[in-house]
């Protein structure tokens, strides 16, 4: 006896045993476990339905398109008590498209009269006009996949801001995909801001000679780079993760692989020379240990070497405290630039600074939390 019966359409009432061989029943305990399995397979991460919505676009054309008696796709609705050949031909939800176009005015004007909630299954028709020619995508697809992206975004940026740099890399390290679902996301978010750092940075730094030596501390996808070296001004470029030619990978807040010294003057080991006039943070104040990265810019730095800071705006706790923590590093205020809206600009020249204490340096160290972490919001910019 079939499950149901549409003209012209029609299930067998094994579908596994179909293909005309109905030797066996299934038997109920089996549905039990299929449906625990179904129930399994139902708890995907957000990894897994993004890859899901984006690469496996087929998954609702391919049921539209199945052929009369072809297995079809679990159901979650069937009524667990019932014996499966008296199942209401109601409580089966089909695909609408695998339905004809009476029978889905039939089932239309049933459940206008109905007090049940509409099944969560039943599809919408998809007409051509509904996808992205881009992506292939529905419009509600890509609403939810960008849905998905941003609160994966939001997590990894939370987890970034409150992680010490060794974690932070370790994390980056051992699953890849951190750093570019992070930058993306980023990406998105700065695109609603009226203008990003790095492109300041560029356009501030083309003027500048071309024997300049800029680092680029926690660059991303190295913007600044790609836009100066052709232009003859050199950029070393540093971040947790090197996805570019142009990027060194290294944590900030260690040690970098470039000449400096930590006397109290500034001074040098014999043979070496402090090669970077100027250091760059866009936006890469980020780990809870960060202090340490300004030292280490402070390091590599030229006597008198500029120091340039941008930073979102809501994050500082008080402007004067982040500055005075800085300044102890040895660095002197230059600038202040709070006219935009979204990130506030800083220039610093290093100074020499007598020698500190490990005691004095945890007490420095100790101020990171001036900074609080960048929270950004949703669909939106951060502030
Ligand atoms: C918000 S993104 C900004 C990227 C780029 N500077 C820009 O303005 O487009 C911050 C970057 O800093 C990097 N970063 C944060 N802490 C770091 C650390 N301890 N060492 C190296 N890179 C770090 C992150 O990996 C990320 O690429």
């Amino acid at each position: 006896m079939p499950l149901f019966d549409v003209p012209g359409w029609s299930m067998p009432a094994d579908p596994v045993s179909e293909a005309g061989s109905r030797k066996r029943k299934r038997p109920i305990s089996d549905a039990g476990s299929e449906t625990q399995s179904r129930i399994h397979s139902a708890e995907i991460n957000l990894e897994k339905l993004v890859k899901k919505l984006t690469g496996n676009r087929d998954v609702g054309d391919a049921r539209t398109n199945a052929a009369p008696h072809s297995k079809p796709k679990p159901r979650r609705k069937t009524k667990k008590s019932q014996p499966t050949a008296e199942v209401d031909k109601e409580s089966i939800s089909l695909p609408m498209p695998l339905m004809k176009a009476s029978d889905r005015a039939t089932k239309k004007t049933k459940r206008s009269h109905d007090s049940r909630p509409p099944d969560s299954e039943e599809r919408p028709e998809r007409s051509s006009k509904d996808l992205d020619s881009s992506s292939g995508l529905t419009g509600m697809q890509k609403n939810m996949k960008q849905k998905l992206e941003g609160a994966r975004f939001r997590m990894l940026n939370q987890t970034l801001y409150e992680s010490k740099s060794e974690d932070a890399q370790r994390m980056m390290q051992e699953d890849p995909t951190v750093y570019t679902e992070y930058h993306s996301g980023f990406r998105q978010q700065v695109l609603s801001w009226p203008t990003n750092p790095a492109d300041h940075y560029v356009e501030t730094l083309s003027s500048y000679h071309v024997n300049t030596i800029v680092a680029d501390l926690g660059c991303g996808d190295a913007a600044i780079a790609r836009a100066l070296i052709p232009k003859g001004i050199s950029v070393l470029s540093f971040d947790l993760v090197s996805h570019s030619p142009y990027v060194v990978e290294a944590d900030i807040c260690g040690t970098l692989p470039l000449p400096g010294s930590e006397g109290t003057e500034g001074s040098l080991s014999e043979g070496e020379a402090h090669i970077v006039d100027i250091v760059v943070f866009s936006l890469s104040l980020m780990s809870t240990n960060w202090p340490k990265s300004i030292r280490e810019a402070w390091r590599i730095l030229k006597p008198n070497g500029e120091l340039k800071i941008a930073e979102v705006t809501s994050r500082f706790r008080n402007l004067e405290n982040f500055v005075s923590l800085v300044s102890s590093i040895g660095f002197k205020l230059k600038s202040k630039d709070e006219r935009n809206s979204h990130f506030t600009l800083f220039e610093f020249r290093k100074v020499p600074r007598g020698f500190k204490t490990s005691k004095e340096w945890d007490i420095i160290f100790s101020k990171a939390d001036t900074l609080k972490p960048c929270e950004y919001k949703r669909r939106c910019a951060s502030k």
